[in-house]
């Protein structure tokens, strides 16, 4: 990113991510401050999911460092957890919770005051409102996907990781969700997403990441090209 590394909310420097000592991508230098989003693209297997789960601590670096706000990564911190909105595996909902109880949960757990308000307006924003009161197990798998991805913007946060946000969402959805995401970013929000999808990168981020056997960081109007054939 082109900001001052002092003003990183999030940053990355030599980090390498990888799963049992085998690392699965180039390391990576970043730093993104608030309100600048980053994707990180490249084929199936070039390491995306992997490197997202290292950067919000859920993977130990195999080198390097990662640090928000100024303080190693350590995702067992409440104020970590509560500056961070993450969707990165699907379908963790409480099963015997109702699509609307499980947000307001989320959103009540956060703090949010007019939580019934919030939670009625993501209901309503993700298409979810004639199916808020059924449980997870009986919506569709779009459906599920936009109830875990709902659940992000129920709270406050400082930064919102997603990976692979366009998965499972028909386009009318995709194009909203970046559409939103964008607004977000632009109201301050630090984002940071893995996608296949190049109008969604072209969207919502300001840079891309490209993890490969180098991780080369590309303006986003380099996106659709570089992603040419790696949509899914
Ligand atoms: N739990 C795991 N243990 C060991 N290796 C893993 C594990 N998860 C993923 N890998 C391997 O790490 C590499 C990177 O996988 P990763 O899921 O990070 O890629 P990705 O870029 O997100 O792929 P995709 O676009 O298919 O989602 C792959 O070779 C994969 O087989």
């Amino acid at each position: 990113m082109p900001d001052s590394p002092d003003a990183a909310l999030l940053r990355a420097d030599e980090l390498t991510a990888g799963h049992d000592d085998v690392p699965t991508s180039a390391p990576v230098h970043l730093h993104l401050p608030p309100g600048r989003a980053l994707a990180v693209i490249g084929p199936n297997g070039a390491g995306k999911s992997t490197l997202l789960h290292t950067l919000v601590g859920l993977l130990p670096p195999l080198g390097g460092s990662v640090s928000f706000d100024g303080e190693p990564v350590d995702e067992r911190r409440a104020s970590f957890r509560r500056d961070v909105a993450q969707v990165l595996d699907d379908d963790a909902f409480f099963p015997a919770l109702t699509g609307r109880e499980h947000l307001l949960l989320t959103a009540r757990a956060h703090g949010v005051e007019d939580a019934e308000e919030v939670v009625a307006a993501e209901l309503a924003a993700f298409g979810l409102e004639e199916r808020a009161d059924a449980l997870p197990s009986r919506l569709s798998s779009g459906q599920r996907r936009r109830l875990a991805l709902a659940a992000a913007f129920v709270r406050p946060a400082r930064l919102l990781v997603l990976d692979e946000p366009e998965r499972r969402l028909d386009a009318e959805m995709r194009r909203t969700l970046a559409e939103r995401v964008a607004a977000e970013r632009d109201a301050g929000l630090a984002v940071l997403f893995a996608s296949h999808d190049a109008a969604f990168v072209t969207t919502a981020a300001d840079e891309a990441l490209l993890a490969d056997e180098e991780c080369v960081l590309l303006p986003p109007e380099a996106v659709p090209a570089t992603m040419a054939g790696t949509e899914g």
